[in-house]
């Protein structure tokens, strides 16, 4: 027997929607959650029946569902980092930033999942205004892709100066901080993040990975960090380290179907 106390394992949170394909959403969450050792709670926002082609159909959970889920796991464990990414509508993202308030909580990663990259649209046009006004305010990290900040910001992004434009804007929205992901940008940019703490910029660099297999790879992302942030790691670390994982779980993305498969979250078992 090893002396390893349960009781004392991290716990991150994901507010996610559910892909049925099981390659982005809660399903990827989960799975980097539990790559990282740190166990995973989740607030289920939608049910999506999805595979690697696309999106086929969006149930909505009520807002009163999501509260409850999340109101039952916060008044029991020890959260040490949420992370929320499809919030599909105006109500739930409304609720989610009234809990967060409520509850008073800091490690927060919000992914503003607006747009699949197989084009399907994941949040309600008027919830993004009350994104931008209740939820970026309350993030210690901000993630964006290329479109999701070309929004978020008001302004098109080609360059790295753009991207650093947009990351200042969206900061100014109230984040704590800002990555901007590079996985839509092209040419030299592709792949390349770029982050902003109000105070220095950060340009994060790893090998572009040729392959179609990318499904999920901005769920993971922010999950890794989540669940770097409930191991107690500082945030640009988090984000560093994060962004190592997705870029290895990229070279064994899975072909698993006809479309835009999953990443390999579980790599060093392959
Ligand atoms: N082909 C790729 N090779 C290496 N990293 C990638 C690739 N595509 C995306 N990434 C990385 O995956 C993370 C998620 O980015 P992105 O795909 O832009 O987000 P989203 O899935 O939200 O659209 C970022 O760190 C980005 O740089
Ligand atoms: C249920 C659900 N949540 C989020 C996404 C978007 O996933 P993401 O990793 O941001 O990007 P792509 O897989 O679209 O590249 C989703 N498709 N489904």
């Amino acid at each position: 027997m090893t002396s390893f106390n349960s009781s004392s394992i991290p716990i991150a949170m994901t507010i996610a929607g559910s892909d049925s394909g099981g390659g982005a959403g809660i399903q990827a969450d989960l799975r980097t959650f539990s790559f990282h050792c740190v166990h995973g709670t989740s607030v289920l926002t939608c049910i999506t029946a999805q595979n690697t082609l696309g999106v086929t159909r969006v149930d909505a959970m009520s807002p009163e569902a999501v509260t409850a889920q999340f109101e039952t796991v916060m008044v029991d464990m020890r959260v040490g980092a949420i992370k929320t990414g499809m919030l599909l509508n105006q109500e739930i993202v409304k609720t989610v930033a009234k809990k967060f308030v409520a509850f008073g909580l800091g490690n927060v990663v919000v992914d503003p999942v607006m747009v699949s990259r197989t084009g399907a649209q994941l949040l309600d046009d008027a919830a993004v205004k009350t994104m931008k006004d209740l939820l970026i305010p309350l993030a210690a990290i901000a993630t964006p892709n290329r479109y999701e900040a070309q929004i978020l910001a008001e302004m098109e992004i080609h360059t790295l100066a753009d991207m650093q434009t947009a990351a200042q804007q969206i900061y100014k929205l109230g984040a704590r901080s800002v990555l901007i992901k590079g996985g839509a940008m092209s040419g030299a940019l592709k792949a390349v993040d770029v982050w902003f703490d109000g105070d220095r910029f950060e340009v994060l660099q790893t090998e572009a990975i040729d392959t179609q297999h990318t499904h999920g790879t901005g769920c993971t992302l922010s999950a890794a960090i989540a669940a770097n942030l409930a191991l107690g790691k500082p945030h640009f670390q988090a984000v560093q380290e994060a962004k190592n994982y997705v870029t290895e779980a990229l070279k064994y993305g899975l072909a698993i179907g006809r479309g835009q498969g999953p990443v390999g979250h579980f790599y060093p078992l392959l």
